[in-house]
Parts: structure tokens; sequence; C-alpha cells
């Protein structure tokens, strides 16, 4: 009786209800859905499919409200059932899939500490990432006579050089292995990707047994988690790296066997997520703040000033620097917001009913944490659809504090007990990636026309990147 007293959240009508589900299967910008309901509903509202509801959270108040606070975030971080996890991810053995309990405790705790990137010393990271920026420099200097180069196709080969030396401490020994490597991780991603959002094998799993295009997709995701796993973690391999224990599948390994408590499959799911996300993320980071800079060739210009003023031309830029470059880390914090890499993140599941702010959320109701709409929303920021980096800079020029009102809204990486486990990870090699770059080139629009400046007219999904970027380089 009680229940019935207290409201679910506001939505639309049943009808349009189904209108909008059917709209969100089949374009897949659940975010620009989102904002349109939430300019009529607020920041929490119901899409109500039949017996069952999907509650959106629209703002970083309520995300951080429903997953940080006490009496809400042992029961909102769960995640929801999905064919990926479950078919492919040996029953969601990676961390993001997994439920909230003390075995995610433990792995979220053994990938930070082994993702901890200056355990070794900024030092040993600089120099990795370094050197792959220092290939990549050649590779630009030799694009110089072209007019238009794709500048996508050359991050994603330096940004999986990376991930292979991240999780192995190894380089790609010549061309060949580099270009396997490559291979390998772009077919695991491309299906990855495609089954994560694949409506027809999460709603109807038992397709998969079914001649057609459910079957043939499930076959090649598990081709390219075998191929994936016998590049990384075939018998010897995982000899070696254990041996030497260096690298995220070196030290995991050996973390894993001190702890006595993971198996292959939790191994295989997490090495395999360390891949997916580690790369498409920092590659849609990357590409889409090239893409801005194109656009804004004074933001380019006001970067390279500072870069010139601070670091020179004469040794290459360090995650040390970040303190006194303010206008580039603004930008870099800009590109977060501007884009929302990451729209609607990964949806959350409550496990028991709960109340919040006069609204009830049944057991087992998924959350979208709709972050688009977080970074967008004119009720938290001016101007919200320009890119404007000096919205995170003081009077002085100085980048605003963390803990200033502006900069908690803003929350790409998620926030709680599920916030992302990458985050350093992908905000330092995105500096990196950033000032050594532009320390040497400038880049400006090629013959051919840009993807738009604006994320929400890219094609939407799960990571959002421009499909293209063709540019000319020109050495500085
Ligand atoms: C610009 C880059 C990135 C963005 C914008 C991003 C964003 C996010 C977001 C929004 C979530 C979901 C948070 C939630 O559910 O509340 C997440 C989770 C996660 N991210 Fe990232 N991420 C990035 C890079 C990375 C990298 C580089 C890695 C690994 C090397 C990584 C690994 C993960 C994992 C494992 C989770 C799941 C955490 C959990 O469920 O407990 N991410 N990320």
């Amino acid at each position: 009786k009680d229940q019935q007293k207290t409201p679910l959240p506001p939505g639309p009508p049943f009808l349009e209800c189904l209108q909008i589900t059917w709209r969100m299967l089949r374009k897949n910008d659940t975010h620009l859905i989102a904002e349109d309901l939430r300019k009529r509903y607020g920041e929490i509202f119901n899409i109500r499919l039949f017996s069952s509801n999907l509650v959106f959270l629209n703002s970083s108040r309520i995300m951080r409200k429903l997953s940080v606070s006490g009496q809400y975030r042992n029961v909102t971080n769960d995640r929801p059932w999905t064919f990926y996890g479950h078919f492919i991810c040996y029953g969601c053995r990676n961390v993001s899939l997994r439920n909230y309990n003390e075995m995610l405790m433990k792995v979220r705790k053994m990938v930070h500490g082994t993702i901890k990137l200056y355990g070794d010393g900024i030092k040993v990271f600089d120099d990795m990432v370094n050197g792959e920026i220092q290939i990549l420099q050649k590779e630009l200097e030799n694009s110089k006579l072209k007019a238009s180069f794709d500048l996508c196709k050359a991050l994603k080969v330096s940004l999986i050089r990376v991930i292979h030396i991240f999780l192995t401490n190894e380089r790609p020994k010549d061309s060949e292995e580099c270009n396997y490597i490559c291979d390998t991780v772009e077919e695991f991603d491309d299906v990855d990707n495609e089954m994560f959002n694949s409506v027809l094998l999460n709603t109807c799993p038992w397709v998969r047994f079914l001649p057609g295009r459910g079957r043939r997709l499930y076959k090649a995701a598990l081709e390219g988690r075998d191929k994936l796993n016998n590049l990384y973690l075939n018998s010897s391999i995982k000899e070696r790296l254990k041996g030497h224990g260096k690298g995220f599948i070196g030290k995991i390994l050996s973390e894993a066997e001190y702890a006595n408590e993971m198996e292959d499959e939790d191994i295989k799911g997490i090495v395999g997520e360390m891949v997916t996300a580690g790369y498409l993320t920092t590659k849609g980071a990357l590409s889409g703040f090239f893409l801005l800079i194109l656009y804004y060739p004074e933001i380019q210009r006001r970067i390279q000033e500072e870069i010139d003023d601070n670091i020179g031309s004469d040794r290459e830029p360090s995650l040390d620097d970040r303190g006194i470059m303010h206008y580039t880390n603004a930008a870099i914090l800009e590109c977060l917001r501007f884009i929302s890499h990451v729209p609607v993140g990964i949806p959350h599941v409550t496990r028991e009913e709960i109340e919040v702010e006069g609204m009830r959320i049944p057991a087992k109701t998924a959350m979208v944490t709709n972050y688009w709409s977080a970074h967008r929303s004119d009720k938290y920021w001016d101007k919200p659809d320009v890119f404007l980096p000096e919205r995170f800079l003081d009077d002085d020029g100085k980048l605003l504090p963390s803990e200033h009102i502006l900069r908690s809204q803003l929350i790409p990486f998620g926030i709680g007990k599920r916030n992302c486990v990458g985050e350093s990870f992908a905000k330092s090699r995105m500096f990196l990636y950033v000032t050594s770059l532009l320390q040497r080139f400038n880049f400006s629009p090629g013959e051919n026309k840009l993807p738009p400046s604006d994320s929400k007219l890219w094609m939407p999904n799960s990571t959002m990147m421009p499909a293209f970027l063709n540019c000319v380089v020109a050495k500085r």
C-alpha cells in the first residue's frame, strides 16, 4: 500500500515509450532522446516498457547521490544482464559487467593497483608513451607532401602499440608483428562493439542457434576473442610475462597467483577488457580533440604558445609538466565535456527498491547514467553547445581546482563505486599526445570535408569518435 503511494519517476505515456524504445533500438541515439526528455521531465525520468522500467539519471548531482552516498551505494551498483557479458565474457568475468560484490571490489583493487601508472615512476610511463609518439611523429613528418592525411588511422596504430606495451612491457618486434597485433585488436574491437549494441542478441539470445546475422556475429565474436587470447594469453607468453612480472599481464598473473582467487576466465575477461576499454575510448578522445582544434585554430595556437613558454622545443613533454599547463588542461577537460565520449555510460541496476526525492525506483531496474545531459544541460553550463576551454580557467588563467562546483559537474569517467578504473591512464596519454604533437606540428583542415565539430551530429555509438579525420600536417 505504502509503495503504491510513492510514484515512479515521471516519464512519457505508454505509446510514446514504445516509439522511443523503437527509435533507441534503430538509431542508437539514446543520449539525444534522453536530453529531449530531460527538458520535459527533469533529472530523473522513467521509460516504461510493459512491466519493466528504464530510469534515466540526467545530472551529476543525481548520479553522485545514487552511486556515492552511503544510503544508496550498496544497492545501485549492479549491472544488467547482457548477451555480451554472459556468452563472450565468460559469464561477466571482466570488470565492467560484474555485479557489485566483494569479488568485484577485489578485482577492481587488483586492476587499479596493476594499472597504476606511477607505480614504476612517471619517467617509465613518459618513456613508454614518448617512444611511441616519436614513431608517430616520424610518420607525420613524412606526410607533409600529402594534401590530406588521415590522422585517425595514424593515432589508431600508435595507441594500439601503447596498449600492447602496457599489457606486455614489450614493443612489437617489427612491422609484421605490429600489423598482426593491430589487425587482431581491431577485429576484436569491431565485433565487440557491434555485439555490445546488438539488440537482436540481447533480447533473443537463442538466435545464436539459427542461421543468419545473429549467429554470424556470435561466431565472429568468439573467433575474435580466441584470437586475442592466443595473442596475449597463450601458455608460452603467460610463462614469459609472469616470469618478468612486468606489464599489465605479467603483474596481474603474479597477483592472481598470489591471491589464489582468480581463474583463467577471469584473467581472459579482464585482459580483453583492457584492450577494448584502453584503446577505443582514448582513440575517441584524441581524434575528437584533434578534430576540434581543426575547427578552432585559435585554441591550437594558444596551446602551442603555452607549450613554447613552459616546455620549449628542446625536450619532450612529460607528465610533470601538467601542473603548469593550465590552458592545455582546460582544453582537454572541455573536450571530455563537449564530446562526452561514453555518452550513456554502462547501465547500473538496482538490487533493492529505493526511494529518492519522492520517487520510487523498483528493484532490478536498469538505470542509464546519462553523461551527455550532465555535460550539455543549460541548467549547469553556460553556453553548453559551445567548445570553450576558458570555462575551466579562473580570472588569472589558472585551472579551476578539482573541487570547484563547475569541475564537479564534469564526470566523463563516472563517479562512485563503478567509476572508470582507467581514468588516469586515459588522461595521461591524452596530455602527452596533445602536447607532443602540437609541440612539433601545425594541424589544419585538408581538402576533404571534415566530420561536424559537434558530436551531436556524429554517428551514435557506445564510444563516440569522428569517423575520419583528414588534415594537413605541417612541421612547426
Ligand atoms: C577517455 C577515456 C575514457 C572514458 C571517457 C571512460 C569512461 C568510462 C565510464 C563513463 C565508465 C562507466 C562508469 C559507471 O558505470 O558508472 C567507465 C568504466 C570503466 N572503464 Fe573507462 N573510460 C575511459 C578510458 C578507460 C581506459 C583507458 C580503461 C582501461 C585501461 C578503462 C577501463 C574501464 C573499466 C574496466 C570500467 C568498468 C568499471 C566498473 O564497472 O567497475 N576506461 N569508463
